[in-house]
């Protein structure tokens, strides 16, 4: 029945304080006032709906993203929210739009490679969305190796000019969000020659469309790539191709921290490293392992409160049959991903405190901790976002047939957030780039430079390296050991912090209690399931093995009464879960039910196509072929 609680009895399960557990989610009690509100405000307005995506042709689907990004944007400006209000309010409606990539990457590539005066020029026009922007590095022949792009930005000194250039089919910029359709300007990436020499991938900020009429501008061929995987997802977004032909732009339009081209022709590279002209997506792949944590706490929730409405098997004596939650098959496998959720929210708050303090460093030309921030950025992103996009498809599975179901909110999830393990950098190149640290820092092992901060550990190995140091393979032969090397690197980071966290002073019956007890599940897990070469390296014996195994059952027992509370406390509206598996109040079966005449398949009893196509079959009308 409707407004009731089909979970009150989990609910009063709970052992702990969950309004305390909702502000440690949030951050603080200011950033749980402002996610909440605005929350409630998206899932009160009909202007926000999404229940329709999955019935709608790319055409509709795509205008309709349109409508709903410029809906958002009126109701941020006619509120006046606040830049941490519109961002909760652009996380809440919830798809993928032209929008994300405007704010995400347009945005924070001129802030943090853009010259002051160019940063004067362009944010004020891109704050009030007066242009609208996107992020054109990636070509359809080169993605992962930045330094293989073919798109040249050549300097006329006679007009004091660059011209870009899409020299080859392969050139052509390929992949960029907000590009396809409606995109007014890029930051395009391209190679920088000056007086016939090349000096490496700069960006530059070119128009593509006019402002009157958004029709391309002249030398500009651009489009969408065409549908993505699954139906709706990410197909909201107009990723797009792009080709120069020989479109000139003014020399100041090159973002010019890092290299300066003068009106002379002149090449001056700063005396900062030039990898800063990644720092875009440094500072996205962060934003992205907090993305995680929201990602899989969604699917969790939704997984977690179907596990507990769910029953199958078990009847005593005609009684109620057992909760699926309650069969610790169903426990080890959620229960871990439950933890991976907290884990990775907290990981992403040191992350996001990391960059800030190397963000702050660069404006004082300290380098020192870059390498870190680098190696720390992309593993933790490769490492959360192949653990979530593998747990939402894992609660799926714990849904059985009904979570295939659209209305489950699951398939959706997937199709929309498994992009996470290529895109901001495939997951396999970013690992072998913590590999190239975590080798780097063996190789200076023994020297006056001591490892500190994420590697500190590694001076316990020194004595190993010292004895092995000299047996030197080909870092390529050993990739794939280096990169499980890079894994192991990652997660002992997010145990670490995660230990970290609950030294700290966390107010609440019970609330670092519940943390301690995920913390351990989450430990203990990693060294279930690799407990092969933790064994085979000695560092623990079958005994402790077993051990483990004992206490993460134990554990699970642990979390079994307070696992409702536990995914109530990520304080997500059934509007923003979009699932009738994870709605609050667990009434499922009748929302299923209801769910399903709402299909437009049965707006007729008798489908359209019968009478072509099954009547004639039913009435032997076409000739069978001899049996
Ligand atoms: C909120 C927004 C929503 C997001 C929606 C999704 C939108 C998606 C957007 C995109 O996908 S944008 C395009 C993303 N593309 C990539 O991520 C490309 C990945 N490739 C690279 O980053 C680089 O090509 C590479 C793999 C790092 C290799 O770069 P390069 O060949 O130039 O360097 P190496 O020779 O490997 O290393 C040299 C040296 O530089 C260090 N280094 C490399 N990258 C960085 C960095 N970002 N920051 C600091 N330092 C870096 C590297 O560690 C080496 O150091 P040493 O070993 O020499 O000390
Ligand atoms: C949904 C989506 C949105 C995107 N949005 C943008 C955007 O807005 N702007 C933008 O510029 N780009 C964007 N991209 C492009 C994205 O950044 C690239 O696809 C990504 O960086 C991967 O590069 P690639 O496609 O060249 O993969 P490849 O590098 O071709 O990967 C193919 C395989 O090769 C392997 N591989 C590659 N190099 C090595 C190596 N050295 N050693 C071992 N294995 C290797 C990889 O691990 C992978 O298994 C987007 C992509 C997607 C899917």
């Amino acid at each position: 029945m409707e407004g009731v609680d089909h979970l009150a009895h989990e609910r009063n399960k709970s052992e702990f304080d969950v309004d305390a557990m909702k502000i440690v989610w949030a951050g603080s009690p200011h950033a749980f006032d402002v996610s909440d509100r605005i929350s409630k405000l998206v899932a009160s307005d009909p202007g926000f709906r999404k229940d329709n995506r999955s019935t709608l042709s790319r055409k509709e689907l795509f205008k309709n993203t349109l409508r709903k990004a410029a809906y958002a944007w009126k109701t941020i400006v006619d509120l006046r929210l606040s830049e941490e209000e519109a961002a909760k309010l652009r996380f809440y409606v919830d798809e993928p739009a032209f929008t994300d990539l405007h704010w995400g990457m347009f945005i924070p590539a001129i802030k943090g490679q853009g010259t002051e005066e160019q940063q004067q020029k362009w944010l004020p026009l891109a704050y009030k969305m007066q242009i609208i922007g996107c992020y054109a590095q990636t070509e359809l022949g080169h993605g992962s190796n930045v330094q293989g792009l073919e798109t040249t930005a050549t300097f006329d000194p006679q007009t004091d000019e660059f011209i870009i250039h899409s020299p080859t089919l392969t050139s052509s910029k390929w992949w960029p969000g907000g590009l396809g359709k409606v995109a007014t300007h890029a930051i395009a990436y391209a190679r920088l020659i000056v007086g016939g020499r090349e000096h490496g991938v700069n960006g530059f900020i070119v128009q593509l469309r006019s402002l009157e009429d958004h029709s391309p501008l002249l030398g500009i061929t651009v489009g969408d790539i065409g549908m993505k995987f699954g139906n709706g997802a990410y197909n909201t977004m107009d990723n797009g191709v792009l080709r120069f032909d020989h479109v000139r732009i003014p020399r100041n339009q090159m973002l010019m921290r890092v290299s300066q081209v003068t009106c002379e022709g002149k090449y001056k590279q700063s005396d900062v490293p030039r990898q800063l002209v990644y720092g875009t997506m440094v500072y996205v792949r962060q934003t992205i392992v907090a993305d995680a944590s929201c990602a899989l706490s969604r699917a969790v929730c939704i997984a977690t409160r179907y596990s507990a409405v769910r029953r199958q098997f078990g009847s005593q004596n005609g009684g109620p049959e057992t909760q699926v939650i309650d069969y610790k098959t169903q426990q080890s496998r959620l229960f871990p991903l439950l933890a991976s959720a907290y884990a990775f929210r907290f990981i992403g708050e040191w992350l996001k405190w990391l960059y800030a303090d190397v963000t702050q460093r660069l404006q004082a030309n300290d380098f020192s901790t870059l390498p870190e921030a680098h190696a720390c950025t992309a593993g933790l992103k490769s490492l959360t976002t192949t653990a979530t996009a593998d747990g939402i498809e894992e609660c799926r599975k714990l849904c059985g047939g009904h979570g295939y179901l659209c209305s489950s909110g699951l398939p959706e999830l997937f199709a929309v957030y498994v992009p996470a393990c290529t895109y901001e950098g495939d997951n396999t190149v970013l690992l072998l780039q913590v590999a190239r640290f975590l080798m780097k820092t063996v190789s200076q092992l023994g020297s006056s430079k001591k490892p500190v901060g994420t590697i500190a550990y590694m001076t316990r190995v020194e004595h190993l390296m010292q004895c092995r140091c000299g047996v030197q393979r080909g870092f390529a032969e050993l990739s794939v050991d280096l990169v499980e090397a890079a894994v192991a690197h990652c997660q002992l980071i997010v145990v670490s912090k995660f230990i970290e966290k609950l030294q700290q002073e966390i107010p609440g019956k019970g609330v670092k209690q519940q943390l301690e007890v995920l913390c351990n599940i989450y430990a203990l897990f990693l060294l279930h399931k690799h407990q092969g070469d933790f064994l085979s390296t000695g560092c623990i014996t079958p005994k402790h093995a077993a051990l483990a195994n004992d206490e993460l059952r134990s554990l699970y027992s642990q979390v079994r009464p307070n696992a409702i509370a536990l995914v109530d406390a990520f304080n997500y509206t059934d509007h923003y879960l979009g699932s009738i598996l994870g709605c609050y109040d667990g009434n499922v079966y009748p929302k299923l039910y209801e769910a399903a005449w709402k299909d437009p398949l049965n707006e007729s009893v008798v489908p359209d196509g019968y009478h072509q196509y099954i009547r004639p079959l039913l009435k032997q009308e076409i000739r069978t072929a001899r049996l």
